[in-house]
């Protein structure tokens, strides 16, 4: 399988005075889901940062498949404008991306009616709830349909049928080959739909692999990613 995204962090920080996280190195393969796992401040959203180009200190290589890399960040809290509608998030979605009219046209409104959200699409996202605001993200996400998804903790704020609607999504790109790299605390889910894991703690990557490599690497055949998890950082 072709890697969409090569990953080779020598030190990320925030300021070059300190690294918060080191020598994390994976590549993300067309069709894979890799979870990126830890607790709290290992480094997941740095990680992610450092991928995006947002931080000020990184040293290494970041290297997408294609020169013009189509990819999509969905971050964890939303990042909507006051003004505008729904609608408009999305016409503008299309236009930074410089989708063709009609084609953007029929996958927002799709999107729409998958993530139920159709009948608010003129009304300003400021008033949805939590949950609607971050659905708002996903569709701009799957909006240009991406070689490569970052997701940043997508699950917190969804309801059950959203979470089983947004998997099916993930799902249904994975098989189109997109690369997904997600981070999450989800750990049962992440365990049922990850093909693959990377184990940050205290900034640095304590294992990887398949469950089945990362269950070796704990000593615990058969364990769940929890356990593993539990055992490992
Ligand atoms: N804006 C920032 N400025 C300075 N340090 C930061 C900033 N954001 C995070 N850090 C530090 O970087 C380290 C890694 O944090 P990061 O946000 O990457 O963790 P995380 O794994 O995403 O955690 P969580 O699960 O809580 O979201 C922590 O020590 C944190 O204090």
């Amino acid at each position: 399988m072709e890697n969409v995204l090569e990953v080779k962090i020598e030190e990320a920080g925030y300021d070059q005075t300190e690294a918060k996280i080191r020598n994390i190195s994976f590549a993300l393969q067309s069709g894979q889901l890799l979870g990126l796992i830890g607790p709290n401040g290992a480094g997941k959203s740095t990680t992610i940062k450092s991928i995006l180009g947002l931080l000020p200190a990184v040293k290494g290589e970041i290297t997408f498949a294609n020169d013009k890399p189509k990819f999509a960040y969905i971050p964890e809290h939303p990042i909507l404008y006051d003004e505008l509608t729904l609608w408009e998030h999305l016409r503008l979605a299309a236009s930074v991306y410089e989708m063709e009219e009609k084609h953007a046209t029929m996958r927002a409104e799709s999107l729409l009616e998958k993530f139920k959200l159709t009948e608010v699409k003129h009304h300003l996202p400021g008033s949805f709830s939590k949950g609607m605001q971050q659905k708002v993200m996903l569709i701009i996400g799957f909006l240009n349909q991406p070689d490569v998804y970052i997701v940043d903790e997508p699950f917190i704020g969804l309801d059950p049928i959203a979470t089983k609607d947004l998997l099916a999504m993930l799902e249904e790109e994975k098989q189109r080959g997109a690369g997904i790299l997600m981070s999450t605390h989800v750990l049962d889910t992440a365990e049922r739909i990850c093909d693959k894991f990377l184990l940050l703690s205290a900034g640095s990557v304590v294992a990887d692999g398949t469950l089945a490599e990362i269950q070796e690497r704990s000593g615990q055949p058969g364990a769940s990613l929890f356990d593993c998890f539990h055992q490992l950082v």
